[in-house]
């Protein structure tokens, strides 16, 4: 309590009000630590409907976090009071919301139907976008139907070659949406600069049947300029130039680069746009290898999906408003109850990929320590998120989950219908789901565990048994379920969360479009290189120093590779 009311009267941007906003949200959270809550449900058996809502293909359920009525209506007063419309009003009408490099975020453009109206900026998106989407339309039928017309043979496999947001999404999309896409091609994700996985794909694939993509809105990224690099010259090498530059498309933003580094010409580069943030960019050409895979249709119902909830933020009040809901709930746990991170758990073997994008998106948008007037936050921005598959993860970290000291709020995500045959397996993995959520909100006191150690004879023993075997229970969760994994339904669960992101910064009172933490350490990198090739480098402290010691004497050691 003592940090809740150190926030007292330390508004968390200058748009939120005043100690008494603070104060209000101060008690309601102090109120609510002694409340448990499956009390809550006891007091008020119409409590999921109130707490739930259906949004498309999506049910949302926060029913089981910590709010009551009283808490959540200063919650949403405390929305209205950040101007939370207005914010998202702004940020629909193009105007440059990302302030610190003035620059609208209009990716909602990108899945905007031709004729959805808008301000100039957002219309003159809006057709950008959809010159986009034609191009990539002719490309990606040329492709999967008759790659004679651009002068390829059958391509069997695509390699998509980008880091962060630039493969974050369309990695997820197509594990996710795999077998939906009818005969496309095989796309393949290449990130990191580790060369293993690049030479692994080298060897595996067919130069002559094989696209790359190069997909980098600086094209300045150097784990993507150097993979690029190494694929293109394999290219070269197995069907010389002429036949390699066939096979290469960028898309970027910057073209010229593209051009420069790769002699491409301008009908293989597709274009992003600098008022699309990189990990906001699925919806653009980023998402073009998603579209070889799933074919045009596929691509275009991910856009209507996010569509249909671009529709619902910028039209729904906010008591009725699914991401200011979510960011409520995450900024509640976050900045009130001092939740420090936060889990996300898809229950879902296709969504392996969502826990890291949503990592990215939510960290790499609000991971800031200052408003965007350059004044500190009065209370803390983003939580650690991370996660993985269910019911995996219940057999790694659900221990801690349940019996840690630290109380970790979850994401449940679930998909209802499967598209498969094999109901036992579904069932019991819903059963998994619906099993943890209840578990970690219900938990079972010292007296209930008691009574199920009635054949321990020793009194001490089963006193410590007792302990340990309890759970504390009361852990919230929200609950989020898929009426199946299509595009449909993973393009409204993603807009839902960017747009949950937005709230939660408007809240904070930063800016959840710029990133420039990223760039430290990626100015660095390059300083240091040198050094690991025997060259004169920056060497930034004595720490560094010996550990560069250490890999150039190894390294002239090894035999050559
Ligand atoms: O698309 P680019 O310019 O290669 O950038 C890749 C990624 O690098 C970052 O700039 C920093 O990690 C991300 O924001 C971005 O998604």
């Amino acid at each position: 309590m003592g940090r809740l009311a150190e926030n007292r009267g330390s508004p968390g941007n200058d748009a939120v009000s005043t100690e008494f906003d603070s104060s209000v949200l101060a008690s309601h959270a102090a109120r609510l630590a002694g409340v448990r809550l499956v009390g809550l449900f006891e007091q008020e058996p119409t409590r999921f409907a109130r707490f739930s809502r259906r949004l498309g293909p999506l049910l949302v359920d926060v029913s089981k976090q910590a709010i009551d009525g009283d808490a959540w209506q200063a919650l949403l007063q405390h929305a209205a009071s950040c101007a939370v419309p207005l914010r998202r009003d702004a940020l629909f009408a193009g105007e440059p919301v990302n302030a610190s490099e003035q620059r609208p975020a209009l990716h909602m453009a990108l899945r905007a139907a031709r004729d959805d109206e808008g301000t100039p900026a957002w219309c003159e998106a809006r057709d950008q976008a959809q010159a986009c989407l034609e191009r990539m339309a002719a490309l990606v039928d040329a492709v999967r139907k008759a790659p004679g017309v651009i002068g390829l043979p059958k391509i069997t496999d695509v390699v998509s070659v980008g880091i962060g947001g630039s493969d974050f999404g369309p990695r997820l999309a197509c594990a996710a949406l795999a077998g939906q896409g009818g005969s496309g091609p095989a796309v393949h994700f290449l990130a990191n600069v580790d060369g293993g996985r690049l030479d692994e794909l080298m060897r595996r694939l067919d130069p002559e049947h094989t696209l790359v993509v190069l997909v980098s809105k600086s094209f300045g990224t150097q784990e993507t300029l150097l993979n690029g690099g190494v694929l293109y010259e394999w290219l070269c090498r197995a069907l010389g130039s002429e036949q390699a530059h066939r096979r290469l498309f960028a898309v970027t933003a910057n073209a010229e680069a593209a051009r420069a580094a790769f002699a491409l010409d301008d009908a293989r580069i597709l274009p992003m746009w600098d008022f699309v943030g990189g990990r906001y960019s699925l919806w653009s050409a980023v998402g073009f290898p998603v579209a070889l895979a799933l074919g045009m249709d596929g691509f275009r119902r991910l856009l209507a999906g996010a569509r249909q909830v671009d529709r619902h933020f910028r039209e729904a009040p906010l008591e009725e408003n699914l991401p200011v809901w979510l960011a409520l709930v995450s900024w509640w746990n976050r900045a009130w109850l001092g939740r420090a991170s936060h889990c996300i758990v898809p229950y879902d073997d296709r969504l392996e990929g969502l826990p890291g994008y949503l990592q990215q998106l939510e960290m790499e948008s609000n991971g800031k320590r200052v408003r965007s007037d350059g004044e500190p936050v009065a209370l803390p921005t983003v939580p650690v998120v991370w996660g993985s598959v269910g019911s995996n993860a219940q057999h790694a970290y659900f221990q801690a989950l349940h019996q840690g000291t630290d109380v970790v709020p979850v994401d449940f995500i679930g998909v209802v219908k499967p598209d498969h045959a094999l109901d036992e397996n579904h069932r019991a993995l819903l059963a998994n789901l619906l099993a943890q959520s209840a578990a970690l909100m219900r938990g079972r006191d010292e007296a209930a565990t008691w009574a199920t150690l009635a054949g321990v004879a020793d009194p001490a023993l089963r006193r410590s048994l007792a302990a340990q075997k309890a759970f504390p229970g009361n852990r919230p969760s929200t609950t989020i379920l898929l009426d199946r994994l299509d595009p449909e339904s993973l393009g409204a669960l993603l807009a839902l969360y960017e747009h949950k992101t937005f709230v939660h910064a408007t809240l904070c009172g930063i800016n959840p479009f710029d990133q420039w933490g990223v760039e430290l350490g990626k100015s660095l990198a390059s300083r240091i290189e040198p050094g690991l090739r025997g060259e004169t480098a920056v060497v930034p402290d004595a720490s560094t120093a010996g550990l560069l010691a250490h890999i150039r004497a190894l390294r002239k050691a090894a035999p050559e590779a």
